[in-house]
């Protein structure tokens, strides 16, 4: 099957710069999605948009690149709950990859068991109105009490203007909370004004809930791009992932968000992406622990201090 990109589609940067952050051994990118290659893993017919392809073998090429050791795919909603794209990943990774999957009420204990046997260890709830239909809480709700006793977790994408009518339902569910990219938070209001400081509060009055501090490129608004070398890109996400880091260092994880579906402005150059870390984590201690000893802990808890 052949698929035509959406009108005015950003492929994903080639040719990415070698970063000059030096990331801690066995560093994991948290955040990233496969897409297709439409050919081999068709696009879902309810998906919103239709990416350029993105495959396993690249997504490992830019981890090996950047210094990566490991990452976490995320399944992303142009493959809706079809998640073979995903799941071949993870089998071909070698045991470096663990994933995400998006599933029905359908899904059956058989499925998740094979889905567990493959490193999936969660499932993602999206409340992005313009990636994904809408699908009822309680169907949500049953399906977090199907996945806890894997031992899985949910990943909750959302805006941060609908914190306040999703928090009853985030708060409802039984197992660790994982939030993309913090909430987007709209950078243009004030670090300390009501709407961050509800993301905030949502975090320490639930000790359940991380957040991945991802997607300086998606946020900002002011710039620069991670483009042409720039390495103080994103200034205005600065004081938002950084208040996070510092506040909640053992509940955070960053990841690329490679192949960054959806951008409209400019496609990052991902090694200059990495340079934004030590920005956000600015002491190895912090680092460490975004970088390697949360996603660990998370992930792959068996060779936690392996
Ligand atoms: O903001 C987005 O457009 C976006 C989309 C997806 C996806 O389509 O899965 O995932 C993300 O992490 C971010």
């Amino acid at each position: 099957m052949s698929f035509e990109k959406t009108p005015g589609w950003l492929d994903w940067y080639p040719g990415p710069s070698r970063p000059a952050f030096r990331l801690p051994p066995g560093s994991v990118d948290a955040h990233c999605h496969v897409f297709g290659p439409g050919a081999e893993f068709p696009y879902a017919p309810e998906r919103k948009y239709t990416p350029c392809d993105a495959s396993k073998h690249q997504l490992y090429a830019l981890r090996d690149h950047l210094g990566f050791a490991r990452n976490v795919v995320v399944q992303a909603t142009c493959h809706g709950a079809d998640n073979r794209a995903m799941i071949d990943a993870l089998i071909h990774s070698g045991g470096k990859a663990r994933g995400v999957a998006t599933v029905r009420r359908a899904v059956t204990d058989d499925e998740l068991r094979q889905m567990h046997a493959a490193g999936v260890r969660g499932v993602r709830f999206n409340f992005v109105k313009r990636l994904v239909d809408f699908t009822p809480k309680d169907e949500l709700l049953e399906i977090a009490s199907r996945i806890a006793p894997l031992g899985w977790h949910v990943v909750i994408y959302f805006e941060a203007v609908d914190l306040p009518e999703l928090w009853d339902f985030f708060t409802a569910l039984p197992t660790t909370v994982v939030v993309d990219h913090m909430g987007r938070p709209d950078v243009t209001k004030p670090v300390d004004g009501p709407e961050f400081a509800l993301f905030l509060q949502f975090m320490r009055d639930h000790t359940n809930v991380w957040s991945k501090v991802s997607c300086p490129e998606r946020l900002s608004v002011s710039g620069p791009p991670a483009l042409g070398g720039e390495r103080n890109a994103y200034r205005d996400v600065v004081p938002f992932a950084r208040r996070v880091v510092e506040s909640f260092p053992d509940r955070v994880l960053w990841g690329t968000d490679w192949p960054h579906p959806n951008l409209k402005s400019h496609m990052p150059d991902d090694g200059l992406l990495v340079d934004f870390i030590p920005h956000i984590a600015v002491t190895p201690e912090l680092q460490t622990k975004l970088l390697v000893t949360n996603p660990m802990r998370l992930y792959w808890p068996e060779q936690e201090g392996a």
